[in-house]
C-alpha cells in the first residue's frame, strides 16, 4: 500500500486507529478455548467487529510465537484474513546483520504478505536495509518507544559534531535513517506516553508517517498526540490493542470491541476535522 493510498483510507474511514491484535489464549473468552483455533477465531470475530473503525492491523508477533507451529498458522490465517485495503503491520521489532534481516524480510513479506514490519535500529543501516528491497513495502523503525525504559538509551543526550546542539539518541537515529529511504517506505515509532518530544521528533521528520502505540492502556493521550503529531496528509497511526480486543471478555467481545473501536474513530474524526487543512 502507497502513502497516498493509505491516507485515502484514513479520510474515507475518518479514522488513524492501529487495532493491535496481541491476542493471548489466557484472556481471550472461555467459550472459545475449545475451538480448534481459538486465536484465528478470537482475531476473526474481531475483524468483523472493527475493519469499518480502522486503517491497520498489527498482531504483535509475540502472542503468536509463543504457541508455536500453531501460533504462526493462526497468524497466516489472520493475515490473510485482513480485508486487502487494510494496512497490516508485523510488530516483530526484528534486525541483525544484513544476511539475517534478508531472511526476516523473507519470512514476512514473501512467506507472510505483510506491507510494514517493526525494526530495531541498534544494528544500523545495514541491518535495515533488507527490510527497504522491496518498493511497496514498509520499515517501521523504533525511534521513541513508549516504555519506560525508552529513558535508558533512547533519551540519553549526544553530541554527532553536526551542530552546536546536544540531541538525545532518538533524534540521531531519526536523523541518520531518514537518508536510508523516503517517507513512501518508512515510518517511525514513537510512543503516545511522551507527547513532550513529539514536536522535536515532528522538526526532524515532519512528513513521515508515526506508529504511535500506548494511548489507552499505556496511558497515553490520544488528543495530545493528535494535536502535536498529525500533518497534512495526517501521518499517524496510532494504535490501541488491549482497551479494544478485551473490551469485554464475555461471549459479548466483539460487540464491545466494536463499540471501544468507534468510540475512538468518532474521536479522531474530529480531530481531523480539526487539524487537517481543508
Ligand atoms: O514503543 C512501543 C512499541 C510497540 N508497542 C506495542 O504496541 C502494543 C500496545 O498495546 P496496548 O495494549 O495498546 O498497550 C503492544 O503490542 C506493544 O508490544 C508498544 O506498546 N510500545
Amino acid at each position: 500500500m502507497t502513502k497516498e493510498q493509505l491516507f485515502d483510507q484514513i479520510k474515507k474511514k475518518q479514522s488513524y486507529l492501529c487495532v493491535g491484535l496481541d491476542t493471548d489464549l489466557h484472556k481471550i473468552p472461555a467459550h472459545l478455548r475449545d475451538l480448534e483455533d481459538p486465536i484465528f477465531e478470537f482475531n476473526r470475530q474481531i475483524i468483523d467487529a472493527t475493519a469499518d473503525f480502522c486503517v491497520a492491523y498489527k498482531p504483535n508477533i509475540a502472542f503468536y510465537e509463543a504457541l508455536g507451529p500453531k501460533g504462526w498458522i493462526s497468524l497466516e490465517k489472520t493475515l490473510n484474513y485482513i480485508p486487502k485495503d487494510i494496512f497490516t503491520i508485523a510488530d516483530a521489532k526484528r534486525g541483525d546483520i544484513g544476511n539475517t534481516s534478508e531472511l526476516y524480510a523473507r519470512a514476512f513479506f514473501e512467506n507472510l504478505n505483510f506491507d510494514s514490519i517493526t525494526v530495531a535500529p541498534y544494528m544500523g543501516e545495514d541491518s535495515v536495509k533488507p527490510f527497504l528491497l522491496k518498493a511497496d513495502k514498509w520499515v517501521i523503525l523504533l525511534a521513541l518507544t513508549s516504555n519506560p525504559g525508552s529513558a535508558d538509551f533512547q533519551l540519553l543526550q549526544t553530541d554527532d559534531g553536526t551542530d552546536d546542539f546536544s540531541r538525545c539518541l532518538f533524534e540521531n537515529v531519526l536523523n541518520t535513517s531518514k537518508a536510508w529511504a523516503t517517507d513512501e517506505q518508512l515510518m517511525y515509532v514513537v510512543g503516545a506516553t511522551r507527547p513532550d518530544f513529539i514536536e522535536r521528533v515532528r522538526e526532524i521528520v515532519p512528513n513521515h508517517f508515526l506508529l504511535v502505540p500506548g494511548v489507552g492502556a499505556q496511558g497515553g493521550s490520544l488528543a495530545d498526540i493528535s494535536r502535536l503529531g498529525m500533518n497534512q496528509q495526517c501521518g499517524l497511526l496510532v494504535n490501541s490493542s488491549r482497551n479494544i480486543i478485551y473490551a469485554s471478555n464475555n461471549t459479548d467481545f466483539a460487540e464491545k470491541a466494536r463499540a471501544a473501536a468507534l468510540l475512538i474513530q468518532q474521536e479522531m474524526a474530529g480531530y481531523l476535522t480539526k487539524y487537517l487543512a481543508k
